[in-house]
């Protein structure tokens, strides 16, 4: 549930091919638990560092749409599609900046994988000057950084204060406590090409446009 009261609202990036319950069941939950007023969800259009995706930026989109179709919590926010160059983060947060001025908290979620690759990201060193990071957890991922200097990094900026988040415009980490959805859209392309049922891993309006438009099989 959207909560319109709070001034702290998230992006969700991603490449959504497809969208499924293991981004939006974690985020649901994490959005009670640091009381989000929405979170706008941001397919990219040419994913910096992965194998381009199958599905092309319309469907995706639809896809996202159909998603997040009846509830308030979720919008979608299609201007990383409208770019051909890469969906680097951190010049769609520079440009939103620009939008909502320099006071605001916004905040940017993540899966736990996303954080151990972080500082592999354009720029990376800047994202934290435009934004918090919330965390959602992710089965299979260390919850520690791979080096010590990476801990470090995460260690200065860790809160695990919401009230932060909301009093601040930018430069925390959060480690929310989400539920773990062993879902991933690889695993969904991987067993529809192999013609097998998703029907629990994504929700059922995005299963009927796969279908009806036969992606990934
Ligand atoms: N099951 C999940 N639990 C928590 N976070 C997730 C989960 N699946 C994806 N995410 C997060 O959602 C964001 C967008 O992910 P993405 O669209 O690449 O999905 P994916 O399932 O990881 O895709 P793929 O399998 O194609 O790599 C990333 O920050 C990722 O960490
Ligand atoms: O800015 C970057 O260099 C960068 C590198 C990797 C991923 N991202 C963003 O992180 C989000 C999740 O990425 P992905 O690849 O897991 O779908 C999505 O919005 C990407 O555009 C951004």
């Amino acid at each position: 549930m959207a909560n319109s009261k709070s001034r702290l609202s998230a992006l969700y990036g991603g490449t959504f091919d497809p969208i499924h319950y293991g981004h939006l069941k974690p985020v649901e939950a994490l959005a009670k638990q640091v009381a989000l007023r929405q979170v706008t969800i941001m397919p990219n259009n040419v994913p910096p560092h992965r194998p381009q995706p199958l599905a092309n930026s319309q469907q995706r989109k639809t896809m996202v749409e159909l998603a997040i179709e009846g509830n308030p919590l979720f919008r979608l926010d299609d201007r990383e599609l409208q770019r051909e160059t890469p969906s680097y983060t951190v010049e769609t947060l520079e440009q939103l900046r620009k939008e909502i001025g320099a006071e605001q908290p916004l905040a940017f979620i993540i899966g736990q994988d996303s954080l151990l690759s972080l500082q592999r990201w354009h720029r990376w060193e800047t994202l934290l000057t435009l934004c918090h990071l919330l965390v959602c957890q992710r089965l299979g991922y260390s919850l520690a950084m791979n080096t010590p200097a990476e801990q470090q990094w995460l260690d200065e900026h860790q809160t695990s204060s919401v009230e932060q988040l909301h009093s601040q415009p930018a430069g925390k980490i959060y480690l929310a406590q989400t539920p773990m959805v062993d879902i991933s859209a690889t695993l969904i392309r991987q067993r529809l090409e192999q013609h097998l049922p998703c029907d629990d891993l994504l929700p059922p309006a995005v299963a009927e446009f796969i279908r009806q438009n036969q992606l990934y099989c």
